[in-house]
């Protein structure tokens, strides 16, 4: 017997939408726990493994618990959401938008049981796919791997684990350094394809003219130099993952001849004219945008849909609230620990110049200054100066950005009201005029202990 939770908030009261329900008679494989907020649908994932939510969406759900809701969605990646509303509501944009955001499928009242048992059914399949994924990344990617606990990361996180075992296109996006290599490269790893060859190519690097012997490989006297025959990248990577990084790059006559290859699974080595199968999963980087590249004429509108199945968007180092600190004491740990009397701290100035700095190289940069000052630095603290800082940072540098300065305000304050609560979480949240678990979620957000000794 499979389970799975119904979440009805309506049946708390003010809302009438509940009177439809679902009729457990007609679900005659699944055990179903009933509940009416989200507080305790949240307490039954934590404390169960069922991993199938059922949600009864109304007015009282998308209006008032709208935030509460998608908090939990993101904090349970392993857990597909399936949502059921009266097809009035279904008229408003921003409710197919809250489900499609949201949810694996919907059904509409008066419920379909057939339909409902087959998606119930696809359902429990794909969160079961994800279980075994998230785990794993659990273990393996998060530490150290992948440093941070910024709700931006997790996200991206949460993305591999779905992402990896499906054996489709992604492209990952974002600025120079923010680790589309490093996402690249755990989706390999948590991929059916982990035990073959992960191959990458910087598409911006390699001369224009050695480019599609470069990919694709070439026979013995193929042109002027090629004194052997070579196999191209596209091949070394037969089986496993083939990234391509800066793929913007890529010369637009070149881009036909991956798109056919990508499409027919086939190449055919510089100068040859025989047909090599090539079975390969592709993931490509970018830091421009693509789709402004396509309206210019330097990108193929085709290949652009070919390659970006899954998309993932990698968040400037500058969202990531204190990954940034968290980033460079585990840099500056790995690489002091490598020579004898190195630097073991920042000093508080260093700690709040790396707080507030813009990170304009994101992770690149951030991991080169680390690296800098512990080779420059001679007394057991890291200077400004040490980072490559000046003394006097210019201030336009020092502004900080509005999503940083809220989160300074929102951190302050909750500091301060879990010190004059002597850490009571009721009593805080009140001071507050939040729920607890609005205050347990920010709590985690920006890393804040709770504690001891009363967290009742
Ligand atoms: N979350 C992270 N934790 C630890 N190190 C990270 C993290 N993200 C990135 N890095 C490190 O930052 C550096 C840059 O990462 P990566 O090369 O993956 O970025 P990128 O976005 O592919 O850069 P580019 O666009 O310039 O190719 C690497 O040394 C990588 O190991």
């Amino acid at each position: 017997m499979r389970s799975l939770i119904y979440l009805d908030i309506s049946s708390s009261g003010h809302d009438s939408h509940s009177q439809d329900g679902i009729e457990e008679g007609q679900l005659p494989n699944w055990t179903i726990t009933r509940t009416s907020s989200i507080q305790a649908t949240e307490k039954l994932l934590e404390n169960n493994t069922i991993s199938i939510c059922v949600v009864c969406i109304n007015q009282n759900l998308i209006v008032k618990n709208r935030a509460q809701f998608e908090a939990v969605v993101n904090g349970f990646p392993s857990v597909e959401w399936l949502a059921i509303s009266p097809s009035s509501l279904l008229k408003q944009s921003s409710v197919c938008q809250f489900i499609k955001n949201n949810f694996y499928d919907y059904h509409v009242f008066p419920l379909d049981y057939k339909r409902l048992n087959t998606s119930l059914g696809h359902a429990f399949g794909m969160a079961n796919l994800i279980v075994s994924t998230v785990s794993e990344i659990k273990e393996q990617v998060t530490p150290p791997t992948m440093i941070g606990q910024s709700v931006q990361l997790k996200r991206v996180t949460a993305l591999i684990a779905k992402i990896a075992p499906v054996d489709a296109s992604v492209l990952i996006t974002g600025e120079s350094g923010t680790g589309k290599e490093l996402v690249a490269r755990a989706i390999h790893s948590y991929s059916g394809r982990a035990d073959k060859p992960f191959v990458a190519i910087n598409c911006g690097a390699i001369p224009e003219n050695l480019i599609q012997s470069e990919l694709f490989g070439h026979e013995k006297g193929a042109f002027t130099g090629a004194n052997q025959k070579r196999i191209g990248r596209l091949e070394a990577a037969n089986g496993g993952t083939l990234f391509l990084d800066e793929i913007g790059d890529l010369p637009f006559k070149l881009q036909v001849n991956l798109l056919r290859c990508l499409q027919e699974g086939i190449i055919e080595r510089v100068g040859g004219g025989q047909k090599i199968n090539l079975d390969l999963r592709v993931i490509a980087a970018t830091n421009v945008d693509l789709e402004q590249a396509i309206t210019e004429g330097l990108f193929r509108e085709d290949l652009y849909y070919r390659i970006n199945v899954f998309n993932i968007a990698m968040p400037p180092l500058r969202e990531r609230g204190a990954d940034a600190k968290l980033l460079a004491h585990h840099y500056l740990t790995k690489w002091s620990s490598n020579g004898a009397n190195k630097p073991i701290t920042f000093s508080k100035k260093s700690e709040q110049i790396i707080t507030s700095y813009g990170w304009p190289g994101n992770i690149r940069e951030l991991t080169n200054r680390v690296k800098r000052a512990v080779l420059l630095c001679d007394s057991s603290q890291i200077t400004p100066e040490d980072l490559g800082f000046s003394e006097e940072l210019d201030s336009s540098q020092q502004v900080m950005t509005l999503a940083d300065a809220r989160e300074e305000a929102d951190k302050s304050v909750i500091a301060q009201s879990l010190a004059c609560t002597d850490h009571n979480i009721t009593a805080a949240s009140k001071l507050l005029d939040i729920s607890r678990l609005s205050l347990y979620r920010l709590m985690s957000k920006y890393a804040l202990d709770s504690k001891q000794p009363n967290t009742h």
